[in-house]
């Protein structure tokens, strides 16, 4: 038996989660790790906080939505006979204070702007009493939200990114405030998401900047990749070949900063032969003031993250 996850708005963050987190256990069950990874209905709350840590993820999800859009969108990611077929995901519209009184534990994953008015909905406060809240929207702070619930609801700050739906995410958890569940809380959390790619834990004053750098980073990381391909075209390679060879090249050379501890610098000097091709590239690059335009998309970012889900200056 294992906890339900309810998650209050299924977008593209929340079925990235739910997929890594699901993708994970069909691993763990591969490997017989888990003696079970099958669904088992249960009544929450029923949970002692040792069971709780016992299991070490989710057996349950329920991904709510407002629109029947996204409803029928999710069915088809985790039920239709096309896609994975999930029964242990319920897709629920238009029903989160139900979906988070059936839950242990509560990823607020909508929009910025949408939080308030859904943790404000009638009843919602007392579904979430005394449970797990972890919010991972983009600028809005622990402060913000734990004056929208009781004092008893638990609120945590997440940074995951998209790459968690294939278990190669980066997550960044706020610090836990200390209270007797820390350790329990802490279990929870850092098992969904480590489960899901790396995880590390960080003060709050540092989640602007790894909004803009792991948050939005597979977008920037994206546009160094399609311009290298795009080189490789203009070069006379097919666009597909070019592709490939543009993102394993960067994902061996962030494995080897990643696994061998080696530095950017130290791998990028390896590679430059005196008076070769790649000094002549760099150089290049260097002219086009590359590193001070990533460097600055990343500030920039990092100060458009501390104006999201502020009330708008007038
Ligand atoms: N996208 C990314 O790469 C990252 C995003 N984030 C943060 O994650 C959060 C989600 O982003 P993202 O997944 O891209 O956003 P999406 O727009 O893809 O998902 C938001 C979801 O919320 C649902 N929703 C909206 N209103 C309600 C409501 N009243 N009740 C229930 N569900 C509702 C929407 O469905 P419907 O319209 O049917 O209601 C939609 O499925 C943001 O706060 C963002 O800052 C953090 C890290 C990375
Ligand atoms: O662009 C955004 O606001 C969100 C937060 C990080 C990634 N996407």
């Amino acid at each position: 038996m294992g906890y339900t996850l309810c998650v209050l708005g299924c977008g593209t963050m929340g079925v990235a989660i739910i997929s890594g987190v699901l993708a994970s256990l069909d691993a763990k069950a591969a490997t017989s790790l888990l003696p079970s990874a099958k669904w088992e209905s249960h009544t929450p709350g029923t949970l002692t906080p040792r069971e709780l840590e016992d299991e070490s993820l989710p057996s349950r999800f329920l991904a709510c939505v407002s629109r029947e859009e996204s409803a029928k969108k999710l069915r088809g990611v985790f039920h239709s006979p096309s896609g994975q077929r999930y029964p242990q995901v319920e897709i629920v519209k238009s029903q989160n204070v139900h979906a988070a009184q059936s839950s242990n534990v509560v990823i607020l994953c909508c929009k910025p702007q949408q939080a308030h008015p859904i943790l404000n909905e009638p009843g919602m406060k007392e579904a979430l009493d005394g449970k797990l809240l972890i919010s991972i929207l983009a600028g809005v702070t622990i402060a913000q939200i734990s004056a929208w619930v009781l004092p008893s609801t638990k609120v945590i700050r997440a940074m995951p990114n998209t790459p968690c739906k294939i278990r190669e995410g980066m997550t960044v958890v706020s610090t836990l405030p200390p209270s007797s569940t820390v350790e329990l809380d802490k279990s929870i959390i850092l098992n969904i998401f480590s489960t899901i790619g790396r995880c590390r834990i960080l003060e709050e004053k540092h989640f602007d900047a790894c909004t803009a750098l792991a948050g939005s980073g597979p977008a920037f990381a994206c546009i160094f990749l399609e311009a290298m391909a795009d080189g490789g075209v203009m070069m006379g390679l097919p666009r597909a070949e070019a592709l490939e060879l543009a993102a394993q090249t960067l994902q061996g050379a962030a494995r080897m900063t990643l696994q061998q501890g080696m530095h950017p610098a130290q791998l990028k000097d390896s590679v430059t032969t005196p008076g070769g091709c790649t000094i002549a590239g760099l150089l290049a690059m260097e002219d086009g003031r590359v590193r001070s335009t990533i460097a600055r998309a990343i500030q920039i970012a990092t100060e458009r993250a501390s104006e999201l889900g502020q009330p708008a200056k007038k």
